[in-house]
């Protein structure tokens, strides 16, 4: 098997540089991916034109759209906000904690016969520079900043890139299809909505 040498990456561009090395390559090594994102050391200046939050909801902003192999986002978390149960569409997820904490609790996939809600597998707190994997055989999970006083900021490379996913509802086990989009991309507020109320 061919083995990319690890390096570690001292800034932003220079994770990114690694991990358009390593997407090049038809087969992701996982553990190799999460560690690069791991051995990266938070920097706040280098990320901070990436990080806009909104008042109600956390935002997805895109990065990098890793030669159409990954995209790459920060996503910034306000006081209580998180995700409803989603699943990632078969796309590999990796998630490197870039500030503060959050919460990542995993559920099965909901079976047929689901009686008393989706029971969770397991919760974990996420602390800063770590970073966790996830994809849809391991199961489907729910983030949260759980924290009453801090915000949360974290980096997600979902590959292949994908564009809507399933969300669940807990007490029923329901899903929905959901179209996600960006609050930003490549630093600059992204037009949609505007666009949509003009025309
Ligand atoms: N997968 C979610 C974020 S998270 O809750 O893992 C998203 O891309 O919006
Ligand atoms: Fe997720």
């Amino acid at each position: 098997m061919e083995h990319t040498e690890l390096i570690k990456p001292e800034t932003l561009q220079d994770l990114i540089q690694a991990l358009h090395e390593i997407f090049e390559s038809d087969r992701v090594n996982v553990e190799e991916v999460q560690s690069i994102m791991e051995s990266y050391e938070s920097k706040p200046h280098e990320w901070m034109k990436y990080a806009r939050f909104d008042q109600y909801r956390y935002t997805r902003n895109l990065v990098d759209e890793g030669n159409g192999k990954f995209n790459l986002m920060i996503l910034c978390w306000g006081e209580g906000h998180g995700s409803s149960i989603h699943d990632h569409t078969d796309s590999h997820c990796f998630m490197k904690l870039l500030q503060g904490q959050l919460k990542e609790t995993l559920f099965d996939w909901p079976d047929r016969k689901l009686q008393g809600g989706m029971q969770q597998k397991s919760q974990r707190v996420l602390l800063e520079n770590q970073c966790a994997y996830i994809n849809d055989s391991l199961g489907l999970h729910r983030v949260e900043n759980v924290s009453h006083t801090e915000t949360a900021v974290s980096l997600h490379l979902y590959s292949p890139p994908f564009q809507t996913c399933q969300t669940f509802d807990q007490r029923t086990g329901h899903r929905n299809t959901v179209k996600m989009t960006f609050w930003s991309r490549f630093g600059e507020r992204t037009a949609y909505v505007i666009l949509l109320l003009l025309f």
